[in-house]
């Protein structure tokens, strides 16, 4: 099938009034912190990157993007761009694009990251005729980006200041490079920050022209409250104007970037409809892997009003369910867990007990019992709170990390969404 490169609306200025595009909140995590990026807050009516209404797994994703072409059906372009970075969740974000491009042969893919990790999943791009990639470079001085980027984490490892920057850097140009050896359209995001970057950017043009990029996005920093950055004001049109017709020397620019959600849907700069808004809550509710029919979920709890039991002491699971008409949830079962002892085999017996659970959530579990349950499709769920806000949440497919244990380790693992 030949794609039609040119009905990419970001990439196409005389595309965009005509074809819409679908980002998919598949991402989100993130491998670096960029001082000016908040995506904790989401409030329907703000229009930023790194905000997302809701998350979705690969096959919820696949049910929603089914639903949305039906309703708008002058979509071609399917992106993926967080609300974290893509290649921060490689396998959420690798399967979502496998499942598209089988259902959807004729679809654009696109995707917008921070080019960390981006290197080792060029060739699978280019397999899936992966058309456009977007790259946010800020700087290619890393004492500037040692401004812009509070951490970056790679291979299991923390790297701050400038070594943290020189690593990105680093990468994201190695990447670019990559990109065009493998035929891959290429787009640069710059953010404009003024008084960190602005007099750079001019620098970074020049750089990525040189490896082949094939258009500039220099786009306006949002004030976001929370962020390093929140007391630096945006920059003023006329030194955006400034700077995209200097970098223009070295590059075709992009000039229409409405700064998306990491959900928008639909014609650039329009907000997302209501119905297409309650088509992505819908796929949220469903189970991850929408084919399969596990209504409920397993909890293990001391006194059964809060999460904050081991597995491995848990002498019974209760479990819960929502009516889907009254859309609240209930205690249907309380069902006693095997005695302990017997590993490996104590186990397996659990995933027998809760087999129509789609998880199971407690406040800590070893290893052992977690692979044995997700090999049995069940997730195990560390997480600490109040059973009714949990089970709630995840059956209304709403952002509950808050409550996850591990959020509490690493900032950026916060809620939230956007693109490039
Ligand atoms: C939320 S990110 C998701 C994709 C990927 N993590 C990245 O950074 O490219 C999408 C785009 O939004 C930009 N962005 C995030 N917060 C922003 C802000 N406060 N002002 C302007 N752009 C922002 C990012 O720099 C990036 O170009
Ligand atoms: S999601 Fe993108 S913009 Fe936000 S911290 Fe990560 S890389 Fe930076
Ligand atoms: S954020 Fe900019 S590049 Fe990304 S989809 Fe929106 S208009 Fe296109």
């Amino acid at each position: 099938m030949q794609l039609k490169l040119e009905n990419h609306p970001c990439f196409n200025d005389s595309a965009r009034h005509k074809f819409g595009r679908i980002h998919l909140p598949v991402a989100p995590k993130c491998n670096i912190q960029c001082n000016y990026c908040n995506r904790k807050f989401d409030c329907m009516n703000e229009n930023r990157p790194g905000v997302s209404s809701r998350l979705l797994s690969p096959g919820q994703a696949l049910h929603y993007l089914k639903q949305a072409v039906l309703l708008s059906p002058n979509i071609s372009v399917v992106g993926i761009a967080g609300p974290g970075d893509p290649f921060a969740n490689s396998e959420e974000t690798m399967e979502t694009l496998r499942l598209v491009r089988k259902e959807f042969p004729e679809m654009l893919l696109c995707v917008a990251t921070n080019g960390l990790n981006l290197m080792p999943f060029i060739p699978e791009l280019k397999e899936l005729e992966v058309s456009h990639v977007t790259i946010t470079i800020n700087a290619i001085d890393p004492a500037i980006g040692a401004e812009i980027y509070a951490w970056v984490r790679h291979e299991k490892r923390m790297h701050r200041d400038i070594e943290a920057a020189e690593l990105l850097i680093g990468n994201q140009l190695a990447a670019l490079s990559a990109l065009k050896a493998a035929g891959i359209t290429a787009k640069v995001n710059t953010i404009i920050i003024p008084g960190v970057n602005d007099r750079h950017v001019l620098a970074v043009a020049e750089k990525v022209s040189e490896l082949g990029a094939d258009i500039l996005n220099c786009l306006p920093y949002y004030n976001t409250k929370e962020t390093v950055f929140e007391n630096i004001e945006e920059p003023p049109a006329d030194m955006v104007a400034d700077i995209q017709k200097a970098t223009s020397a070295f590059l075709p620019q992009m000039k229409h970037c409405a700064r998306c959600r990491a959900d928008a849907v639909g014609i650039i700069g329009e907000m997302n409809s209501e119905a297409m808004t309650e088509k992505l809550h819908e796929a949220a509710r469903l189970p991850k892997n929408p084919s399969e029919t596990r209504p409920y979920l397993a909890v293990t709890s001391l006194e059964g009003v809060l999460v904050n039991q081991h597995l491995g002491d848990a002498d019974r699971f209760l479990v819960y369910g929502m009516d889907p008409a009254t859309g609240t949830c209930s205690l249907i079962d309380s069902r006693p867990a095997p005695k302990p002892g017997g590993g490996q085999h104590r186990w397996e017996a659990v995933a027998d007990l809760i087999g129509d659970c789609r998880a199971l959530l407690c406040s800590s579990a070893g290893d052992s019992p977690t692979k044995v349950l997700n090999t049995k499709g069940i997730e195990v769920m560390v997480l600490e709170g109040v059973i009714e806000d949990a089970v709630t949440g995840l059956f209304k497919g709403e952002d509950i990390r808050h409550m996850t244990r591990n959020s509490r380790k690493h900032a950026c693992s916060g809620t939230g969404g956007g693109c490039g």
